[in-house]
């Protein structure tokens, strides 16, 4: 199968950017829950940005770590059930991963219950703990426990320390409410965002329980997010002795030190996020070869010198203010999804604008007759401004990033343009509307990529860029 200028990705660049549509709202359900939604995940957005930025998270240092307040004040025998609680979770790690966290919330619950002298089961309705014994037990291990308490539970801040006891109840309970629904590690994961932690102790019961909808058909994307991004892992591992045993069980997503060898399951009740089997490599792979014969040198470098003084072509601005990172292009928050009929896709994790650049298309550079011979799906044929004779094609098939998931769209919000930078040109995909967190990224193949090689069109749309797709 050949592929011609206009039936993969490069239809896009011409097709599509000169036919920009503009985003009209209107009044379909759709969008009208699409509305409702936004205020909600705008909350989301901070949370997934707040969990991105904790790539160089350190677990708080014990030494230094303030214990809180309320358990300073509270009397002696508060003191002792919250320590004795703290301690049984510890002996209890064995049982599950799960019942940890549902201990330390019980334990955080007690403490509450003392403190105040108030049983909040009334109030929010959560149900009464069930270890009996806990007064019993007393250890004195009181500052490990404030630290434990503190390092998982999130109130680590130095404001939380001045909240009331009472507030920390209701906080608490919610806590506990959603690990039990969403599992102890989704909770775990977005007690490091301090907007859920502000979130948690500000919302009203409406409020909480629509962000509560939204973590709940996203708990794949928080965990895989949780374990790649936070220390949490680590501080638990720290902490708690056993923890590797504890921690592999089902649920638990691998940790192979790539996002985006992992897709989130679109079935949000998965246990399981799936890893990628098809041998394709992810990673800053871009190669120069020919079929095995090395071109005679980057086909990508423009001709004369490198004018230092030239702007950018991807952001406009002059070398000294350009801050792209092209070649190592990883800014987006974007997560891989698996779609129903259309394998793999990419979907935003945060809410992007039209004419914002998302990411480099990069993979093996093949010589444009290569890319002929062989009927490769991931092919992106030519680059326009690429002298004749060195003419080549980029292909994710065997190695790539990101990039080469994302799906075609009739109705597409990207398109690829071939951009010069520092005297190199690179494919980058533009997006020509604006997107909201959660919405997938697509751009147009080209009607020939369906038609030529007789694929059907999945991507929903009403009316399909040609009848017969
Ligand atoms: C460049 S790849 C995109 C990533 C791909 N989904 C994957 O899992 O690797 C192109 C392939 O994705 C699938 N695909 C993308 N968009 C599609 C659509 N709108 N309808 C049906 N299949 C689609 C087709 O199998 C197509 O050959």
């Amino acid at each position: 199968m050949t592929f011609g200028e206009n039936t993969i990705f490069p239809a896009a660049i011409s097709g599509v950017a000169s036919r920009k549509r503009k985003y009209h709202p209107t009044n379909s359900t759709k969008e009208r829950k699409r509305r409702a939604m936004s205020s909600m995940t705008d909350t989301m957005e901070v949370i997934y940005r707040d969990i991105f930025d904790l790539v160089n998270y350190t677990a708080p240092d014990p030494a230094t770590t303030p214990p809180l307040r309320h358990i300073e004040q509270q009397p002696q025998g508060v003191s002792e059930t919250f320590t004795a609680l703290t301690d049984l979770l510890l002996q209890d790690m064995n049982d599950s991963a799960h019942k940890t966290v549902v201990s330390e919330l019980e334990g955080a619950y007690w403490t509450s219950v003392h403190a105040t002298g108030f049983n909040f089961q009334a109030v929010a309705g959560a149900d009464t703990p069930t270890r009996s014994d806990s007064e019993a037990v007393i250890s004195g291990n009181h500052e490990r426990a404030g630290m434990l308490m503190s390092r998982f539970i999130g109130t680590t801040d130095p404001q939380a320390r001045y909240h009331s006891a009472f507030t920390l109840a209701v906080v608490w309970s919610r806590y506990w409410r959603l690990a039990q629904e969403c599992g102890w590690k989704t909770v775990a994961v977005l007690l490091h965002s301090s907007r859920f932690r502000d979130f948690s102790r500000a919302a009203n019961l409406t409020r909480w329980g629509e962000l509560v909808k939204l973590i709940k058909t996203n708990v794949m994307s928080i965990q895989l997010l949780g374990s790649f991004n936070t220390g949490w892992y680590k501080a638990f591992s720290d902490a708690i002795p056993d923890a590797d045993q504890v921690l592999t069980d089902q649920e638990r997503v691998g940790y192979d030190g790539h996002y985006h060898h992992w897709r989130v399951p679109s079935d949000p009740n998965a246990k399981v996020a799936e890893r990628h089997s098809t041998g394709f490599e992810v990673g800053d792979y871009t190669k120069i070869g020919n079929n095995g014969e090395a071109f005679a040198r980057d086909p990508r470098l423009k001709r004369g010198a490198f004018d230092i003084s030239q702007p950018c072509g991807a952001c406009g601005k002059t070398s000294g203010e350009c801050h792209c990172n092209l070649e190592n292009w990883s800014p987006a928050r974007i997560e891989l999804v698996s779609t129903v009929g259309r394998g793999t896709g990419v979907r935003a994790l945060q809410s992007f604008k039209a004419g914002e650049i998302i990411g480099e298309y990069i993979g093996e550079l093949i010589s444009n007759k290569a890319s002929e011979d062989d009927d490769d799906l991931y092919v992106l044929w030519g680059h326009k401004n690429a002298h004749e004779r060195d003419s080549y094609s980029t292909t994710s098939n065997h190695y790539g990033n990101w990039t080469r998931f994302v799906n075609h769209s009739c109705e597409a919000n990207c398109v690829i343009e071939h951009v010069a930078r520092r005297g190199k040109m690179l494919s980058v995909y533009r997006l020509t509307k604006d997107i909201a967190m959660f919405e997938e990224v697509t751009t147009n193949y080209g009607e020939g990529y369906f038609l030529g090689r007789g694929l059907k069109c999945l991507c929903g749309v009403e009316k399909h860029l040609h009848p017969l797709m």
